[in-house]
């Protein structure tokens, strides 16, 4: 079990070291790196730590100007919305992540004689261009669906170079030696299944193809992806992330191919006293038991989306110590 954004604004340690510097700072130094990526391993003994780092981290190495603002998320600084600005996109140069590539390197040794994994992850090539086209976050996706839908030669032209990067980013990531992989695929829940297959799917895939010779177990991960469930399977992870608005039963008769299912606690219900938690975990557990016995190769407990920034910590050290009592 581990948690989405374990690391992060929910723990004073965290704070104490963001007090002065920016994020993407952070995300580029390596001893910062290891330092936050180790915290929440430290405070809750949660058994997977996952490398701190941030989506748009290989977009900003390879060149392309971009803030991560407090509050509200990656903003781009020219958004790409014409074929000229796709054919700028720059490739992604190892060397640029060296310092992540430092960190990964650092932390598999620290962890190398204990239980706990390390995952690694990139930002999956949907989820970046919605921040590339929209210039931000967005509800509503209007621009990146228009680009999509009105020019699919552009798009797939855009949607091949992010797929390389992603790629590049995680071989750097599992040459150093992360134990497996999550792909972000945060807001395709926005798309038909139909539109999904037609324009995402075939570059996902190929993201998981190129990243499958090193035999780490891959993740697939989205919000609101319920009815996409079958589509994720099929783009080839050994584990689908499921977010709390689809029982994990449920999500395991909605897909064809073998699958270990990951969450998917809604990290809202760590605000309504013990009482609660506890039966929900304890409800997610058994549904777990029920995936599995339908099915479901196995099940990794997590939440369905990040842990929130105002969760009071001693909460997710609670869910841990009972996850593991269980
Ligand atoms: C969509 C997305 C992003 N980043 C990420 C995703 C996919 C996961 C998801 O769906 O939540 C992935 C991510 N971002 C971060 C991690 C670190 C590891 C972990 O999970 O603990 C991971 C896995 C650190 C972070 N990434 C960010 C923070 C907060 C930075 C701060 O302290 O201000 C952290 C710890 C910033 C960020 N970066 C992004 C957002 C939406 C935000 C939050 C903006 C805000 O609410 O302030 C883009």
């Amino acid at each position: 079990m581990w948690f989405m954004r374990q690391a992060g604004r929910s723990l004073p340690e965290y704070r104490a070291v963001r007090a002065d510097r920016g994020m993407l700072e952070c995300c580029f130094d390596t001893e910062t790196i290891v330092e936050l990526t180790l915290q929440p391993v430290r405070r809750h003994h949660v058994d997977a730590a996952i490398l701190f780092s941030d989506i748009v981290v290989p977009l900003r190495a390879a060149g392309v100007g971009l803030e991560i603002v407090a509050g509200t998320g990656p903003v781009i600084a020219s958004p790409v919305r014409t074929r000229d600005d796709v054919h700028d996109l720059p490739a992604l140069d190892r060397a640029s992540v060296g310092a992540i590539e430092a960190a990964v390197t650092e932390l598999a040794r620290e962890l190398s004689d204990t239980d706990v994994a390390l995952i690694g992850f990139a930002g999956a090539p949907f989820t970046l261009a919605s921040y590339l086209i929209e210039g931000g976050p967005s509800r509503t996706y209007q621009r990146t669906k228009a680009l999509m839908r009105e020019d699919p030669s552009t798009w797939n032209d855009l949607m091949g170079r992010l797929t390389n990067i992603t790629v590049e980013f995680l071989r750097v990531q599992l040459d150093a030696g992360v134990d497996a992989v999550q792909l972000f695929d945060s807001w395709a829940g926005a798309l038909s299944d139909a539109e999904y297959r037609t324009y995402v799917l075939p570059h996902s895939a190929r993201v998981f193809a190129e990243v499958a010779d090193y035999g780490a177990p891959r993740i697939h991960f989205g919000v609101g992806t319920g009815e996409l469930l079958t589509a994720m399977a099929d783009a080839g992870p050994e584990v689908l992330g499921v977010d709390w608005r689809v029982p994990l039963a449920t999500a395991v008769s909605r897909v064809n191919r073998p699958v270990a299912l990951q969450g998917n606690l809604d990290p809202t219900v760590l605000f309504a006293g013990e009482t609660v938690v506890d039966r929900e975990v304890a409800r997610v557990i058994d549904d777990a038991d029920a995936a599995i016995a339908a099915g479901a190769v196995g099940h990794i407990f997590n939440l369905g989306h990040g842990v929130l920034p105002d969760t009071d910590p001693g909460v997710l050290t609670h869910v841990v110590e009972l996850v593991h009592s269980m």
